[in-house]
């Protein structure tokens, strides 16, 4: 097998899934309690910001409550030891694999830890509420939103994200079922660029047939099986 130098990984909601984090499709998931066009869409915050801002409150607050698992250890200490290129990029607005010690980690879809303002363009690091309307500490202006790209609005860093696949030996992709776009595309770009693709995941995906290998399973043993 050719070696491997640079390294693409791909996560969703199901690494964060064993840490107590609501997955979005799954059972009870949060795309069950709320609908998506309601709460993570511009039009969604245009129509009802109350609610759209209540929602990520209490996701936010949540999230300050659990912690990485082994999924998001093992990521952390390959990041820690791989001499070559490595880039996370995460669909995930927590900020587990940060607090497991990951360092090159890219938030394609945002965070919950920061606030956006609407008015100064602004982003402040926020772990409070944002429904009670706190004015922006940068410009005193009361617009501020969740730091996070709703359906429509076009991810971060997309040019850093392809910049890597276009170098990857081996795309990952861990606990994401494959069904948002354009991260759900990566694995074919990656793949018609010659890199090798596996896929860890607890079932099979929207995706799977587009990869090399998938491994079935949680990622929680997966993912530490592959790295160590
Ligand atoms: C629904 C879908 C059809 N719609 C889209 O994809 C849309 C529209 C679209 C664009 N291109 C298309 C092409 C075709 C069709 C539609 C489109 N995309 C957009 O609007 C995107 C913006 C989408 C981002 C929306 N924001 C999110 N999140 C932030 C907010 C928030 O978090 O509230 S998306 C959000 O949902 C997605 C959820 O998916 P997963 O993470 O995979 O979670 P899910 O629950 O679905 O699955 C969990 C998986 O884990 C597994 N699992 C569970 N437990 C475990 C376990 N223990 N271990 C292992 N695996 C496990 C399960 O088996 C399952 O497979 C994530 O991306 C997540 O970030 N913007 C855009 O396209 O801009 C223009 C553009 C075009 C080209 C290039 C650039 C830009």
């Amino acid at each position: 097998m050719a070696e491997i130098r640079n390294i693409v990984i791909l996560t969703g909601a199901g690494i964060s899934a064993e840490s107590g984090i609501d997955t979005f499709r799954a059972e009870g998931g949060l795309w069950e309690q709320h609908k998506v066009e309601d709460v993570a869409t511009p039009e969604g915050f245009a129509r009802d910001p109350d609610l759209v801002l209540r929602f990520y409150d209490m996701r936010r607050e949540a999230i300050q409550t659990k912690h990485p698992n082994p999924a998001h250890d093992a990521l952390a200490r390959l990041d820690q030891h791989w001499k070559g290129n490595l880039l996370i990029v995460t669909q995930n607005v927590d900020d587990l694999h940060e607090r497991a010690g990951a360092k090159r980690v890219l938030h394609m879809h945002g965070t919950h830890l920061n606030a956006w303002c609407t008015a100064c363009d602004a982003k402040n690091p926020w772990t409070g509420t944002l429904a009670d309307r706190p004015p922006c500490p940068a410009c005193g202006t009361n617009a501020l939103r969740p730091d996070v790209v709703w359906f429509g609005e076009m991810p971060y860093e997309m040019e850093r994200i392809y910049a890597a696949l276009r170098t990857a030996d081996l795309f990952v992709s861990i606990g994401t079922s494959g069904a948002v776009y354009p991260a759900a595309g990566f694995v074919r770009d990656a793949r018609s660029l010659g890199a090798r693709t596996l896929e860890l995941n607890l079932e099979r995906s929207q995706g799977s047939g587009w990869f090399d290998e998938s491994r079935q399973g949680r990622a929680s043993e997966l993912v530490p099986e592959w790295v160590d």
